[in-house]
């Protein structure tokens, strides 16, 4: 059953998620209930069954079909993923779930951005033309359909975001998970581990897209499809998009929403600086430990000369081996890391706290294109990473 209904919907960060004392999530009334969604002339599936009834006719009708994961808030950085999955499939599914599993109980899970009517707005007003097959002229493609399952739906067994606290069945890269994002965010991986296999077996994609600006999660999810000898979608058809970014060189992100004006210009920008920073050197055959050391001086020169107040904490900066997600030795310069014969690049990323908000972001060293990242001639070369 597709559901296209009227307002009124009523999507806000409190009543979207309700905490039990044992930390249960429960979805509120508003959103489980199909009324909460707002009109859209792109079909929203809600159930499974749904869905599934959907996807058995576009497999009867041998379509390609093309997913998009997120968390909804959509901004550019998301569309241009649904850009690459129009150009390459007859079928645009995206889903928007925000999923507790991926949240720390101190995490932002409650606060989360949720602009569920506007993000339906922007998905209705993109299109692409395709040239035709055979004698047939140009067709028009947009998405097909959204995917918008609740918690419940998601998490029959119930989900907890106390991790010893959970039960039911979990999903976890072991190995993968504990270096980069995942040393601040040991349970993060776990979480996305999971729902996206549930995402995955539900939305059965042909083909999916993820971001750059995620690396290490889009290179772990491609593991995973290896791993558990996934074929929807096949390891080979887990593509990466490099990272959309403000003219300031800042990587769009759904919580950059939580960024006052002044933050966002002016301060948020340093940790592309230093990214950068850290590159030049880097190609000038500094050692990685000093290299570090001058990073962190970028994006604290930023927090002295702010003249607004902020609070900005360097996270970290990191040089990783893309294969192994291991951080380099000390040492390890550009022509030792060439030398050593691995030919593949180096990812070099970064977090930083900015108030509450905790922005990433990186760059590959190398040639991106063997992570598998999608890099085209179109391309406007200030918006990527090489
Ligand atoms: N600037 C960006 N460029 C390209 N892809 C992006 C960008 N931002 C997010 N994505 C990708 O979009 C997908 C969905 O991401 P998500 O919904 O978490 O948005 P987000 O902006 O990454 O949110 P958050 O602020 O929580 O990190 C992921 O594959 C993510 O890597
Ligand atoms: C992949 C994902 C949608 C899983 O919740 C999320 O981690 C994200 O948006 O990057
Ligand atoms: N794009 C990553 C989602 C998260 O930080 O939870």
């Amino acid at each position: 059953m597709s559901a296209r209904l009227c307002p009124p919907y009523g999507i806000t960060a409190t009543n979207v998620v309700k905490r039990s004392s044992a930390g249960m999530i429960r979805t509120s009334r508003t959103l489980s209930s199909l009324s909460s969604v707002p009109s859209s002339s792109i079909p929203i599936y809600r159930t499974l069954e749904g869905y599934r009834e959907w996807r058995r006719k576009a497999h009867d009708e041998k379509k390609s079909v093309g997913f998009v994961a997120t968390m909804g808030a959509l901004h550019d950085g998301h569309l241009s993923l649904v850009k690459k999955s129009l150009e390459a499939n007859d079928h645009t599914v995206l889903s928007i779930f925000v999923n507790p599993a991926q949240f720390a109980p101190h995490e932002d899970l409650t606060t989360y951005p949720r602009t569920l009517p506007r993000d339906l707005e922007l998905l209705e007003s993109m299109s692409m033309s395709v040239p035709g097959s055979g004698d047939a002229g140009p067709a028009i493609r947009k998405p097909s359909a959204v995917f918008l399952p609740t918690v419940s739906q998601m998490y029959p067994s119930g989900i907890s975001q106390d991790t010893a606290a959970q039960k039911g069945t979990f999903v976890e890269v072991k190995g993968y998970g504990h270096q980069m994002e995942g040393k601040t965010r040991p349970a993060f991986f776990r979480g996305v581990a999971t729902v996206v296999t549930k995402l995955f077996n539900a939305i059965e994609p042909t083909r999916t897209y993820f971001g750059q600006k995620d690396i290490q999660q889009a290179l772990l999810l491609r593991r995973m499809t290896r791993d558990l000898l996934m074929s929807h979608p096949s390891p080979e058809n887990l593509h990466i998009v490099p990272t959309a970014r403000d003219k300031s060189g800042l990587a769009l992100s759904s919580r950059n929403a939580y960024l006052t004006a002044y933050e966002r210009e002016h301060i948020a920008p340093a940790l592309n600086r230093a990214l950068h920073y850290a590159h030049g050197m880097w190609s000038s055959s500094a050692p990685k430990a000093e290299i570090l050391k001058y990073a962190a001086m970028v994006v604290a020169e930023a927090a002295k000369h702010a003249t607004e107040k902020v609070d900005v904490r360097l996270d970290y900066i990191e040089f990783n081996d893309p294969e192994t997600f291991e951080p380099l030795p000390d040492d390890a310069t550009q022509s030792s890391w060439q030398a050593g014969d691995h030919g593949r690049p180096v990812i070099l990323s970064g977090a930083m706290w900015l108030g509450k908000t905790r922005l990433i972001d990186n760059l590959v060293l190398g040639d991106a294109r063997r992570l598998g990242v999608m890099i085209d001639k179109v391309a406007e070369p200030n918006l990527y990473n090489l």
